[in-house]
């Protein structure tokens, strides 16, 4: 029997996981999100049934739940889904919200936590997933096959998914910045635009290839591109120059340390 995954919000982050399982063909999707045209499309185009009730969602016997609300509403949105069988597993990807909170609201069952990322959508992502070492089969087997369909899964501790997050998670969109910045400089060259997005998207997609495939450090890729004399050398130092390395380092700080209440 196909499994029934149910996303609890779907936005940004619920409609992206809702691609990336539609695209696998291996699923049933459900969804719970209030009704507007976005999501009316949305569940049209991948068959997803949507409803607007958490009762609603019960009753359509989900095997695994994902809860993509907004952080600050996981709990209590949690909360009204306490009438879910204990058997069925619940997943939150909801940033700073912890196991202990939800587990407060949704009882004694399988429950664990992630920082997915958008790249989802293209079955591209990387997925922080922490399970608590309590986790039940088949529960556990069922949570890394769902997530492993949408990309690479990396098992972390709970204790360890905030900073998981902001490099998998908000990472993203540090490097949407960095290629939006790549393109100006190249159009103020004269470059098209659009040949500028071709050149640099393939760019990004290439060197994260490389470094998971050779397994190699970012610092010995770099140096392997960076001729003696050469013009990388020149780039890296304008870079060094005006900070890029250190607002990254700051970037990493200010995006962590969860500031989400319920
Ligand atoms: N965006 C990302 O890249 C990542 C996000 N996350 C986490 O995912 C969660 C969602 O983030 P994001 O997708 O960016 O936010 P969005 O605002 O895009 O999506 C939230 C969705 O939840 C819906 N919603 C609001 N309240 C409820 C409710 N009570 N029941 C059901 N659905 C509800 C919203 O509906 P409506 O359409 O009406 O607004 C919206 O579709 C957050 O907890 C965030 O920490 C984690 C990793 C990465
Ligand atoms: O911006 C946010 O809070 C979410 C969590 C990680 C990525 N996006």
């Amino acid at each position: 029997m196909t499994e029934k995954i149910a996303i609890v919000g779907v936005g940004a982050m619920g409609g992206a996981i809702a691609k990336g399982l539609y695209n696998t063909k291996q699923y049933q999707l459900l969804g719970l999100n209030p009704v507007n045209p976005r999501v009316t499309q949305l569940a049209e185009d991948l068959e997803m049934t949507v409803v607007n009730d958490p009762a609603a969602l019960v009753n359509l016997a989900p095997g695994l739940v994902i809860l993509t609300t907004p952080a600050p509403l996981t709990v209590a949105t949690a909360r009204s889904l306490a009438n879910l069988p204990t058997t069925t597993p619940v997943v939150s990807a909801a940033a700073g919200i912890t196991q202990e909170q939800l587990q407060a609201v949704l009882g004694d069952r399988p429950l664990a936590t992630m920082i997915p990322n958008t790249p989802v959508a293209v079955n591209a992502g990387a997925i922080g997933l922490a399970l608590p070492q309590e986790m039940v089969e088949p529960a556990g087997t069922l949570i890394k096959e769902v997530l492993g369909s949408l990309g690479t899964v990396i098992e972390v501790k709970e204790a360890d998914l905030d900073v998981v997050g902001v490099i998998g998670g908000c990472g993203p969109a540090f490097v949407d910045v960095m290629m939006d910045a790549l393109s100006d400089g190249a159009v103020k060259h004269g470059l098209n635009r659009q040949v500028a997005y071709q050149v640099i998207a393939a760019m990004v997609a290439g060197t994260g290839k490389l470094a998971l495939e050779t397994g190699l450090a970012p610092a010995l890729l770099r140096d392997q591109v960076a001729s003696p004399g050469g013009t990388t050398i020149r780039g890296i130092d304008a870079l060094e120059q005006h900070g890029f390395r250190a607002g990254l380092i700051e970037a990493v700080d200010q995006a962590s340390g969860g500031h989400y209440v319920d």
